[in-house]
């Protein structure tokens, strides 16, 4: 499935000259060491791609549950310099390495996360956290008591397009927030049956998948997601052919209400088989993820929320006194700076992972001199109540939580 990402991100950086770039960027004397807990195949858009053109990072080592398939991801990426190992703990016990990246089945994460930090390093945890809330906790918990940085890998949080969002949102201009709306579908065919996300045992299932229309959907909706209350109202599951306890989609519907702010509704579809037009052709048209945010006097669309990086729009359509849609529409993007990264931050050609890391990196680094990071962040807090949010939407669902 990450080959489609990796395909458009060779696109994107032949377009923007990255390869150059990538050739020019000399590393720091004392970078920060990344070891990564499996040949996944999410590791070169994710991780591999960012460090290139990151001075102050560098990948140190590749762990994979067989020796020859760490070495085949060093080789088919030519990485130089790397370490691989053939047993995850024999990466941690690697001196030279400060942070672990792990792009691990979704049913992985808490255990290995927290393996990585009693081993003194830092982790940054691909999405969705973990399994479940409790284990989301337990990661909040170690990362507190241990002091190592856990950054939950929504990559889309730290893109300038989604501040700009946010800033829109929150100025109060467009007034309150009614409803958000977010989709995200995979067409089927796309993911083999034995695919990790078709697993129960593995943190299979389209919530936590495609967990980005709960994440976008509470950011939006929210002043404070750690003072909002969210209530399901409807879960409607499609149970995947392979295993009767995984949704290959979910429908979901549910409430935010927070102190002093009128009940928002929202809406969130997320499908990892999108059944075929006609069984026969796959409705790539969907396929691109997609949010809407209706406010009291306009409605802000952001498609592509998930990889602003590519391509993305902001459009804000006002609206007539009686409340439906005016012509008066107003277009605007933000690749760089944007409210939440300052001006002359980052570059047109950063992606979203690009920018995690940039903010992974720094956040690792202020902890270790003891001062605060101020940048722009996603808290364990937001972690733990986006899982919170997904228990429930498989509760409403009859559904068993992941993770059990
Ligand atoms: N941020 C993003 O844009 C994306 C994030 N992701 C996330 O990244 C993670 C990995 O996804 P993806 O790269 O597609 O998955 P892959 O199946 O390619 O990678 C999963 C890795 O997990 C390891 N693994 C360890 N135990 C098991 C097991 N029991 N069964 C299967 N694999 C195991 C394998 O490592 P080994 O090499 O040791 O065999 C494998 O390399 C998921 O959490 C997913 O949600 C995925 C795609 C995009
Ligand atoms: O970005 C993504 O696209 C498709 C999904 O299956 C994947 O896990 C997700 O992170």
């Amino acid at each position: 499935m990450s080959w489609i990402a990796e395909a458009l991100l060779h696109v994107h950086n032949w377009c923007h000259g990255v390869a150059k770039i990538k050739s020019a960027t000399p590393k720091s004397d004392n970078p920060l060491r990344f070891g990564v807990l499996g040949a996944a195949e999410i590791n070169f858009v994710a991780l591999f791609d960012p460090i290139f053109t990151h001075p102050g990072v560098t990948v140190n080592a590749i762990v994979a549950r067989s020796l020859s398939k760490a070495q085949a991801q060093i080789d088919k990426y030519q990485l130089k310099n790397i370490k691989a190992y053939g047993s995850y703990v024999e990466l941690l016990d690697d001196p030279d390495i400060d942070a672990v990246y792990i792009p691990l089945p979704n049913g992985l994460h808490c255990e290995w996360a927290i393996k990585a930090m009693e081993a003194g390093k830092h982790v940054l945890i691909e999405k969705p956290i973990a399994s479940n809330a409790e284990q989301a906790r337990r990661i909040r918990e170690v990362s507190e008591k241990i002091g190592k940085v856990a950054l939950e890998a929504f990559h889309w949080r730290f893109h300038p397009a989604a501040h700009q969002v946010k800033e829109i949102v929150d100025s109060g201009k467009h007034g309150n927030v009614i409803s958000v709306y977010a989709q995200f579908y995979v067409s089927a065919g796309f993911l083999k049956d034995d695919d990790i996300r078709f697993q129960y045992d593995l943190g299979g299932g389209a919530c936590l998948d495609l967990a980005y229309v709960f994440s976008g959907t509470t950011y939006f909706a929210s002043d404070d997601i750690r003072a909002s209350k969210f209530n399901v109202l409807a879960a409607t599951p499609r149970l995947a052919s392979v295993d009767k306890k995984v949704d290959a989609a979910m429908e979901a519907i549910f409430e935010v209400e927070q102190p002093g702010r009128p009940t928002i509704v929202c809406n969130v579809s997320a499908d990892i088989a999108r059944p075929k037009l006609f069984g026969l052709i796959p409705k790539l048209w969907e396929g691109t993820p997609s949010l809407s945010i209706e406010l009291e006097k306009a409605r802000i669309d952001f498609p592509a929320f998930v990889g602003p990086w590519l391509n993305h729009t902001i459009t804000i359509t006002e609206k007539k006194d009686d409340g439906s849609l005016s012509t008066t529409k107003h277009t605007e993007q933000c690749y760089s700076g944007g409210p939440q990264w300052g001006e002359g931050r980052g570059e047109r050609w950063w992606t979203s992972y690009r920018y995690q890391l940039e903010a992974f990196a720094e956040m690792v680094r202020a902890q270790e001199a003891e001062k605060e990071y101020a940048g722009p962040t996603l808290s364990l807090d937001e972690s733990v109540r986006v899982m919170e949010l997904i228990d429930a939407v498989y509760q409403k669902a009859d559904l068993p939580r992941r993770g059990l």
